[in-house]
């Protein structure tokens, strides 16, 4: 019952608006050598924890957690648009075993996932079907959110079940970890604005375009040093780094206020990553490597990337 764990920062600006060439290289690099790694492992299922961007999950109905048993990807920005390889069984008795486990967890049979979920499973796997995935949605940008404490215990919940499944896992966790890119809120928002974060399923194309185009510049704007965007802050993601590896319970302490203060209203979305290492921990004790951190402000990210496998098994090859 082997497992192994990817986790990834993700941008939609790749490509749209790059730092210098040396460092698009080394990221390029990074995100290669963690595809060969996965490739080379050939999981059996993948299980992607990823944010949305209010493009799947509105407030209509906003769940803290979603397990998808189909999903599609929309194709924002430049990342792959169609469906998932989603193991719908599979899924429902995820679902069944989370919330066995007191873990209240949405389940949807249409779940919709953007860049947030594709970017990772394209940079990992080469494409959006290439191995049965199953997506675990986790609210990271509608307030309010739930504690991060909780997407440890939903990862390990998690974890739980897919060592008993037999298969050769690989867990995924897809995000930032400090940054503050516009997305809009609802506390603040006019009436427009509002119902697009309510119901905005299936926005026009030109108002998804309207939408990128407000990302590319305020990208620019932040990097040239102007706007009044929240910092990236490389000395609270390397802290948060070193506690996903080698003391993950101590992220229990992190309050959402706290995480909104040093790392921005984004930097929610490392409840992907503690939810991934959560599912790790339950196979006991692991190995972790940092393969990357560096702050991208052209890609409003503080980026990283690791790798995780259970101590024991940290050298053992593909077991069939
Ligand atoms: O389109 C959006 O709403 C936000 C896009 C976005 C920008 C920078 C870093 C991210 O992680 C991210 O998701
Ligand atoms: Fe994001």
């Amino acid at each position: 019952m082997p497992i192994r764990l990817e986790c990834l920062s993700h941008t939609p600006l790749q490509g749209y608006f790059d730092p210098a060439q040396e460092v698009r290289m080394e990221v390029e690099r990074v995100q290669a050598a963690a595809r060969e790694r996965v490739l080379a492992y050939d999981p059996e299922l993948v299980v992607v924890f990823a944010p949305d961007h209010y493009n799947g999950f509105f407030y209509d109905v906003m769940p803290p957690f979603c397990i998808g048993a189909a999903a599609n990807s929309i194709g924002d920005y430049k990342s792959l648009a169609g469906p998932l390889a989603v193991p719908g069984a599979l899924s429902r008795e995820l679902a069944a075993s989370v919330l066995a486990a007191d873990i209240d967890v949405a389940l949807s049979y249409r779940m919709q996932v953007d860049h947030g979920c594709a970017q990772a499973l394209e940079v990992l796997t080469g494409g959006l079907d290439r191995f049965p995935v199953i997506p675990v949605f986790i609210n990271s940008v509608a307030p309010p959110l739930a504690t991060l404490r909780r997407s440890r215990l939903l990862g390990e919940a998690i974890g739980r079940f897919l060592s008993c499944t037999g298969k050769r896992v690989l867990v995924i966790g897809s995000g930032g970890m400090s940054h503050e890119p516009p997305v809009p809120e609802l506390a603040s928002a006019d009436a427009e604005v509002a119902e697009r974060l309510i119901d905005g399923r299936n926005p026009t194309p030109e108002a998804r375009n309207a939408r990128q185009a407000r990302t590319i510049a305020a990208a620019k704007a932040f990097a040239a040093g102007t706007g009044n965007m929240h910092p990236l802050n490389p000395e609270w993601d390397r802290a948060l780094l070193e506690r996903l590896a080698c003391e993950l319970p101590a992220v229990d302490g992190m309050t959402n206020e706290a995480i909104t203060r040093d790392g921005g209203k984004s930097a929610h979305e490392i409840r992907t990553w503690v939810a991934a290492f959560g599912a790790l921990s339950a196979y006991g004790p692991y190995r972790a490597s940092l393969d990357f951190y560096r702050p991208i402000p052209e890609w409003i990210a503080g980026f990283g990337a690791m790798h995780a496998a259970p101590a024991a098994a940290a050298s053992t090859k593909k077991e069939h």
